[in-house]
This record gives C-alpha cells, structure tokens and sequence, in this order.
C-alpha cells in the first residue's frame, strides 16, 4: 500500500497538487497556494482516486472574489468523482461574503424522496406487467394529467409546497384532483426545509406563470441521465425504534425517486453563468478553473432568490412523481397508502454558520435527519440517519458516484455481457436501449465501502437497506 500511495502523491504534485493522507482523509491544496483554506475528501484506500477530481476541488478551495469575501472549507463526500462543469461532484463548500453558482450547477435541488407501502413483494411482483404498463405512459408519453392554475404555480415558485398546496386546495386542477390534499399537507413538513424556500416567479420561464392554466410538459418527468424512479424492497432494518418512527418495516415496498428542477433549474443556472461571468470585475483576471464566484450583496441574494424558484419547483416535481406512481398502485391493488419518509436536496446553497454552504451531489446530514444514499439498479441502497458531524460539513455522499463515464461504458469494444456490467437479474425500464448500459451497476462504485467509510467517520448511521425491484430511466 505504502509505495503505491507514495507513487500516487508524487503523480498528484507532478500535477500541481499539495496532497496529504492519513489513510481516511485526503486533504488537498494547489502547490504554492499555502493561504487556500483545507479541501479534505473523505475516501477509505479501496476506494479510486481520481486526480481530475482532486484538481477541481483544490480550485474550489483557492477560489477568490476580488471585491472580498471568502472561501472558508471545503470538503468532499466518498462518492466524489470529476464534474463535467469544473466542480467535482460530491462537493461541499464553505463561503462567507461570496456564493459560487457553478458549485450548485444547473440541476437545482436535484434529489432524493423516499416513499413506502405495505404491499408485499408478492403481489406487487402479480401486477408488474400492469404496473409498469401504466407507469411508462405516465413518465415516458405524457398520459397524466398534471395542470395547475397560473395562482398556483406562482404561489408555488414564490413560497414552495405550502403555497401550492394552498392554491391546490382551492382549485385542484389535474393530478392533485385524486390526491388526498389532507395526507400531502400533513407529509410536507416532512420535506427538507418543508419544501419551501423563498423565490420569485419572475425567475421561471414565463410559460409556468402566464393567466390561466399550466400545463407544463417537463413537470413530473423524471428527466435523463442518472435520475431514476425505482421500486424496492426493505431488505433489512438495523435501526429498529428509528425506523419505526420513520414508518419503514422490514419486508414493505419502498420507492426512491431521484429527479430534480428539470427546465426550470437549467433556466436559472444558464442565465445566472452568464451574469456571473459578466459581472466579474473587468481587468481581474479569470480563474484558472473558470469557476466564478459573485461577492456584490444584490447579485447574491438576486441568485440564492432564484435558485430558491427552481428548487421549489424540483420539490413539486418530485412530489408529483411520488403521487402518480401512488395513483397507479390505488388503481391496481385498491387501498394502499404509500406514505413519504423524506425528501432531500443534494445540489443547493443553504446558510450554514454566518455563511453558505453550497453542496453539489452531497445530502444533507444533520443530527437526526434521514439520508437517502442510493447504491446502484443492481445494488442495495441505504437509508440512514444524520449525526450532525461539523468536521463534514453536515454532508454524506449522495449515491456511491460514477466509477466510469457514460462514453467509457458504451463505446464499442468495451465489455458488453451482463456479468461484465453488473445488469443479471436487473428489471430496468428505458425507452433508450442504451440506458441501461451507461447506467448499469458497473458504472458505479461499490456502495459498501463508501457508506462504512461514513459510518466509521461518525457521519451517519444506518437505519435500513433497500434491495432494487425495478428501476425507471428515461
Ligand atoms: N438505486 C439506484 N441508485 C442509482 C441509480 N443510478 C444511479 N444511482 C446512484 O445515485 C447516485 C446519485 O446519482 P447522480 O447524482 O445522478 O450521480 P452522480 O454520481 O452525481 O453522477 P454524475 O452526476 O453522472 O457525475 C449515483 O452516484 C449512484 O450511486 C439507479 O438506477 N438506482
Ligand atoms: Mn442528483
Ligand atoms: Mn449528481
């Protein structure tokens, strides 16, 4: 182990990267650069290291505004692996006096709902054919219904769930018309942040906030890539009395979506790069990295106000998955409840000690808060539990993270059997054949050491494991 970490960190100094190890914690700087505050990563010796990945965090760290303000800590969950954008995935930073919109990126508030039903495996399994049936023609062809009045989309961008719950309950209009409106309003205080932040509508396209009723096409899709709806099974429960107040059961059906602000977030996210990129102060010269940070107060709080629009709009958007999907199973098996244990963002900026803390693919940890961290369509995924821990930034990983590329795992002479991919037994649901290579379970890495890493660490602990059914990709 000691010479081939030894040849690992003269490779990172060739690199220009100051990197320490203490066989758990990197910690990384750009050489030269002794003022950068620490940019640790947590990341256990089995685990890859990816020299992009420490490279984008060590910009991160020495990121400055000249107008002030300061980067304070960063830090990087196991799952960390490079980011297409110039910031690594499963970072977490520290500011104070600046915000870096690129550190959020344009998936605003993607992240994860939990939901469970008592409905065994069994008679799930009976109706598949049905289920997934009805399910593709919700997700994938536009069959649903889910119009809203203009009062309630705005009220939503302006004020979150609540304030379309409030509209909703007024008019219900499309997939809230089925809804059990007393059973959502009771379950969003369980969403983070109760689903609401405080944004403006005139931030959303105008199309989500003209007279009259909204029917948007992207609401309620589960959008490309990596975001899923997947179908599980409670394997196991360690937490007992935990996950009895939680409501989850060893034996019950789980489903765990992962989707985020969809159009709404890339409308925000572009047009916030371009003024950020123009208001950089003129004849300063760029970062390196090319990512920019805002320090003018107006600027800032006009981008956490409309990053604040697109995140209330990924919680609806997550919600209504999770109501469609509870919809079909009333249609097949009659009265099932599928209660939500928790709905969490992994890609926002929140205040954090008198400054921000802008997480990218990282979940909140929080002392006692629920953690959702998915694993793979082919592997366990685990609900745990928060410890509060400061040193982390009250940050856990947000899935295992990618171990090779989408174009590595679908170019021609790559290993394409089942074994190889990691896809026996894996029920995923695509309409692009190709999904299922780019996202099959080897493209990920092992779930097991990443979640040890952050139990030992006193990060999170473990409250249930979840076994995948059937996954759906768009
Ligand atoms: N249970 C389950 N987990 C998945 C599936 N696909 C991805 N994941 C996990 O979800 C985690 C979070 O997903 P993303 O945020 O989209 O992925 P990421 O690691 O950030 O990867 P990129 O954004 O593509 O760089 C991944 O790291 C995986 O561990 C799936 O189909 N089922
Ligand atoms: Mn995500
Ligand atoms: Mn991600």
């Amino acid at each position: 182990m000691q010479p081939k970490l030894n040849r690992l960190l003269r490779a990172l100094a060739r690199e220009g990267l100051e990197v320490t190890y203490d066989g758990r914690l990197y910690s990384v700087r750009l050489l030269g650069d002794a003022n950068a505050p620490p940019a640790e990563v947590l990341l256990p010796p089995d685990l890859p290291v990816e020299g992009k990945a420490f490279q984008q965090l060590a910009h991160l760290a020495a990121l400055k505004h000249p107008g002030g303000g300061e980067v304070l800590r960063v830090r990087a969950t196991p799952d960390f692996h490079p980011g297409d954008s110039g910031v690594a995935i499963g970072s977490v930073l520290h500011t104070r006096g600046l915000v870096v919109p690129g550190a959020v990126g344009t998936d605003i508030n993607c992240g994860m709902r939990l939901h469970v039903a008592d409905l065994s495996v069994e008679d799930f399994l009976s109706r598949r054919d049905d289920f997934v049936e009805r399910m593709k023609g919700h997700y994938f062809f536009g069959t649903r219904d889910v119009a809203m009045s203009s009062r309630a989309s705005t009220a939503l961008l302006r004020d979150g769930l609540p304030g379309w719950l409030l509209e909703t309950l007024d008019t219900p209009l499309g997939c809230a018309r089925g809804a059990d409106l007393a059973q959502l309003d009771a379950e969003v205080d369980r969403v983070h942040l109760g689903g609401a932040l405080h944004g403006n509508p005139s931030w959303a396209p105008d199309a989500l906030t003209r007279e009259g009723v909204v029917r948007d096409a992207g609401l309620a899709t589960i959008g490309g890539g990596n975001h899923f709806v997947e179908v599980q099974r409670v394997e196991a429960v360690e937490d007992r009395a935990r996950a009895w107040a939680w409501g989850v059961r060893e034996g019950q059906l789980a489903f765990m979506i992962h989707s985020g602000s969809r159009d709404v977030g890339k409308h925000v996210g572009v047009a916030w790069r371009e003024r950020t990129r123009k208001a950089w102060p003129q004849g300063a010269p760029f970062p390196e990295s090319g990512i920019l940070p805002l320090a003018d107060e107006a600027l800032v709080a006009g981008y956490l106000e409309a990053e604040a629009t697109a995140a209330n709009y990924a919680f609806l958007n997550r919600l209504l998955l999770a109501e469609l999907l509870r919809q079909t199973l009333r249609e097949l098996f009659g009265d099932v409840e599928a209660p939500l244990v928790y709905d969490v963002p992994h890609n926002l900026t929140l205040p954090y000690e008198g400054g921000w803390l802008a997480r990218k693919g990282a979940c909140p940890a929080g002392d006692g808060q629920p953690v959702i961290i998915p694993g793979s369509m082919g592997a366990t995924s685990f609900l745990m539990v928060g410890c509060g821990d400061a040193r982390s930034l009250e940050s856990a990983s947000h899935g295992a993270g990618r171990a090779r590329s989408r174009f590595s795992m679908s170019r021609g002479g790559a290993d394409h059997s089942e074994a190889a991919l990691g896809l026996s037994g894996v029920d995923c649901i695509s309409l692009r054949a190709e999904r299922r290579v780019e996202e099959a379970p080897a493209a990920y890495k092992p779930i097991r050491p990443v979640v040890d890493s952050q139990v030992e660490a006193g990060i999170v602990r473990e409250v249930a494991r979840l076994a995948p059914l059937l996954t759906f990709k768009a």
